[in-house]
């Protein structure tokens, strides 16, 4: 795992946005796993400035993390909703390769699977953005889940229905189920840049980047990852042991841009 410090979120968005560039310039047809939340937030504003700029998205594939259950179709907080609106209609990927589980089908079990399916027909995914929940979740695997899991539904705790309610209404509106791609899933991506800021969630970071690897804080599996990139910020980076350690070593330069 390496773990770089940044000077904030802009500079984040940048880093991230030059790993995607320079994995659509060596493989236009890249497959991008697209994160929602407010962490990877910068890294699509930059990436629609570049694609406006002529970085070329025509021939991506994209697939979400997660979606709620419930929510009617074309509800404003509905991932698929969401990605479309702070991501897929600023740059030119094709809508119908803009890909997410379906909250709203009637056979769980089998979208679960279908999206599974799709996944591996694309040939995995390339590029997986993700943020981490306070509780320690990744896409929607809440405390507890299986480091085997794959797409499937998951009732959320109420921390992190709390944490969500910022988005809707009121915490009763807060949907109580969704479906997520598992760990088992998410392992599989090729490269995985996980993202967080602020002092909430500092706690949440030392846990999975240095704690022991434990069910009970589900980013801690990307301590088993081949190649897991963690963007922080100085806050977010606040209760890190070793937080001097990864600031020499990598001096704000993950390898994948040579160190
Ligand atoms: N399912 C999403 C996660 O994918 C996201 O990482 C998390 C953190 O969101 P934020 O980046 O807004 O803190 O929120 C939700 O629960």
């Amino acid at each position: 795992m390496e773990v770089v410090i940044l000077g904030g979120r802009r500079q984040i968005g940048k880093l991230a946005a030059d790993a995607i560039e320079e994995l659509l310039r060596r493989k236009p047809d890249a497959v991008l796993g697209l994160a929602t939340g407010s962490s990877p937030l910068p890294v699509y504003d930059e990436l629609a400035e570049r694609n406006s700029r002529g970085l070329d998205f025509s021939r991506a594939t994209a697939f979400t993390l997660d979606e709620y259950v419930g929510l009617p179709a074309g509800h404003p907080e509905s991932y698929r909703e969401v990605i479309r609106r702070e991501f897929t209609d600023r740059v030119n990927i094709a809508p119908e390769k803009v890909h997410g589980p379906d909250g709203s089908a009637g056979d769980i079990p089998a979208a679960c699977q279908a999206y599974e399916d799709a996944i591996a027909a694309a040939g995995g995914v390339d590029l997986q953005l993700l943020g981490v929940g306070t509780d320690g979740h990744i896409a929607f695997n809440e405390p507890g889940s299986s480091f085997a899991s794959r797409t499937r539904i998951k009732s959320l705790i109420e921390q992190t229905r709390r944490d969500n309610a910022r988005f809707f209404k009121s915490l009763a509106e807060v949907p109580h189920h969704v479906l997520t791609q598992g760990l088992g899933t998410l392992m599989e991506a090729r490269h995985v840049i996980l993202i967080a800021t602020g002092a909430q969630k500092a706690q949440a970071v030392r846990e999975f980047v240095e704690g022991p690897v434990s069910a009970i804080c589900p980013a801690s599996i990307l301590q088993f990852h081949p190649h897991a990139t963690v963007l922080l910020d100085e806050a977010a980076a606040s209760a890190l042991k070793l937080a001097d350690f990864y600031r020499h070593t990598y001096d704000n330069k993950p390898a994948w841009q040579g160190l």
